[in-house]
């Protein structure tokens, strides 16, 4: 009998069970099955290549306007999360590695589309190539925002080992990008400056590690107080900052006290999807840490469409406004009118034909005339004009 065959045929006895009164017998049986059941379901996780899994994720396009990522051990509730805030529904059970795939699902929140990333439960060794583990860790490397999900009912120990795993496939939580110049030449030896006292390494150390990675000639400029490890972080390069939540479920089996406790901590958010408790206010939190820049788009003689923003990343620009729009847009652009958010409610309706002229600022104060590489603010109101 294959695995699949196995684990249909104690699925089956599991429902038989459950149906059937329960007493301490039937619980113990129970739960042995439901081992039985999540060890048949972590050899489906088994890669089936040698590789190890490989070092890619899993193959969900990305879509809307933002991508969050649900990470957290075996039976956290992380489908339960996915079927409550989403209109997808994915595979929900007591027992382990229920979801062996990427399910995508969309938050629907202030005008933006949020995908939110339902995937496998991750067990310690993850990262080192273990079971699908790895392809679940490389996932969460697309994410904008990871949701580390938690039971409230475990151990402290869980978050750590958690966090432990995506360390090791180079993701960076809540962190920024260390503020270092690095530069590789060809020849000129090793230049170092540092802006500020380093009190967690120095250059010694930093000159030691370069010349173990053989880097003989380069610019460093350290501009805060780093670790050794963040610099090596920068010469490695591939480093991914993602900002992330940390999500205790199942809120709903604790005390008052630890609750009290648990949603003290730092990005940290306590819900209970079964008794839906704060499951708005996580949704809240989604957006703000996401730190999406919404814009509103304005047609020539119209007031701007401030039903439906255009949401994008910070840091995102005019040529990107276009992209959000139509494919097209952004080959026939010509220039952009920008209304920055506290004039928008002052934008004139009137065509605005005078701008050919380049009298932008004089006859419109609020404006500002732009071209694709200008970088756009939240609550901008923006105005194509093409070819
Ligand atoms: N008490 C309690 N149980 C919950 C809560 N949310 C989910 N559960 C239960 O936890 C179990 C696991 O839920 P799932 O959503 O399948 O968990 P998962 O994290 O997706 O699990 P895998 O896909 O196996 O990794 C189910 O029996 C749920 O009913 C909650 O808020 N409180
Ligand atoms: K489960
Ligand atoms: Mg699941």
């Amino acid at each position: 009998m294959g695995v699949v065959e196995k684990i249909k045929e104690i699925e089956a006895a599991v429902e038989e069970m459950a149906r059937t009164q329960k007493n301490k017998a039937t619980e113990y049986h129970l739960g042995l099955l439901k081992a039985k059941l999540a060890r048949y379901r972590a050899q489906l996780l088994e890669p089936t290549t040698k590789s190890g899994g490989g070092g890619t994720g899993f193959d969900v396009q990305k879509s809307g306007d933002a991508r969050v990522a649900l990470i957290g051990f075996p039976s956290v509730g992380k489908s339960t999360l996915l079927s409550k805030i989403t209109h997808t529904a994915s595979e929900t059970a007591a027992y382990e590695f229920t979801t062996l795939t990427a399910i995508p699902g969309v938050i629907e929140y202030q005008g933006a589309r949020i995908q939110l990333l339902d995937l496998p439960g991750i067990v310690e060794g993850a990262s080192q190539g273990r079971g699908r583990g790895r392809q679940v860790v490389s996932t969460a490397k697309t994410a904008d925002l990871i949701l580390i999900m938690l039971d409230a009912t475990k151990s402290e120990e869980q978050r750590r080992l958690l966090e432990i795993e995506l360390d090791a496939v180079g993701i960076r939580l809540n962190k920024r990008k260390p503020d270092v110049v690095f530069k590789r030449k060809t020849t000129g030896g090793i230049t170092f400056t540092s802006t500020v006292k380093l009190t967690q390494t120095d250059e010694k150390t930093i000159r030691t590690i370069l010349a173990g990675y053989k880097l003989h000639n380069c610019d460093v400029m350290i501009r805060e107080d780093i670790t050794t490890d963040e610099f090596i972080d920068v010469l490695i390069g591939t480093r991914k900052y993602i900002p992330c939540l940390y999500v205790y479920n199942k809120i709903d089996a604790i005390s008052l006290e630890q609750m009290d406790k648990l949603a003290h901590e730092g990005h940290t958010v306590v819900i209970s999807c079964e008794m839906d408790l704060n499951l708005t206010y996580l949704i809240e939190r989604i957006w703000e840490d996401l730190d999406l820049v919404k814009v509103y788009t304005k047609k020539r003689g119209a007031h701007p469409d401030l039903e439906d923003p255009i949401c994008m990343r910070k840091g995102s620009t005019i040529d990107d406004v276009c992209n959000g729009i139509h494919r097209s847009l952004a080959a026939n652009f010509r220039y952009a009118l920008v209304w920055c958010g506290e004039t928008a409610a002052s934008i004139p309706l009137v065509p605005l034909t005078f701008f050919s002229q380049g009298k932008s600022s004089k006859f419109s104060p609020h404006a500002q005339k732009v071209g694709l590489n200008h970088l756009v603010q939240d609550e901008d109101v923006v105005s194509i004009f093409t070819k």
